[in-house]
């Protein structure tokens, strides 16, 4: 089980970092924040890469990454090595992510979903298993 979380976002996931981690600590999970601190103006890959390369280190089980789309920091996440970034925004996507693609960061879209479903999603995806067999081939095939 994913123990170790790093989280971060810019300025338009700001709203929902707290309250997530609040949810991930109370769970039992060890939080690492890497901001944004502030809802002050920020560019989203400057949270993005530190969460990814907390993943690709190993310093990190699994991250979270928190944008107005959710797609900057998708984007900015799957430039490192090792890192599969999921852009969730509906319950369903979080387990699938974790089933088939063996994703290891999930990207929520703050400006497009409730907190509820924020958290939700985010409880599916670190206790969802990934499945392997015919997936594991894919997700290797991901690789160039
Ligand atoms: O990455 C994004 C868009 O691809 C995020 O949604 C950003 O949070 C968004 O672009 C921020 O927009 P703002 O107008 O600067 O608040």
């Amino acid at each position: 089980m994913a123990k170790k979380i790093a989280i971060g976002g810019d300025h338009a996931g700001f709203q929902y970092k707290q309250p997530l981690i609040n949810w991930l600590t109370d769970h039992g999970y060890e939080v690492t924040d890497f901001g944004t601190y502030t809802d002050q103006s920020t560019d989203y890959a400057d949270f993005a890469h530190p969460v990814a390369l907390a993943v690709e280190s190993g310093q990190a089980d699994k991250g979270v990454l928190l944008c107005g789309s959710g797609q900057g920091v998708c984007m900015t996440a799957n430039k490192h090595q090792g890192v599969r970034a999921a852009l969730v925004w509906s319950e369903e996507l979080a387990p699938l992510a974790r089933q088939h693609n063996d994703a290891n960061v999930i990207c929520l879209p703050v400006r497009f979903i409730q907190l509820e479903t924020a958290i939700r999603s985010l409880d599916l995806f670190l206790q969802t298993d990934f499945e392997g067999g015919r997936h594991e081939r894919r997700v290797q095939k991901m690789s160039c």
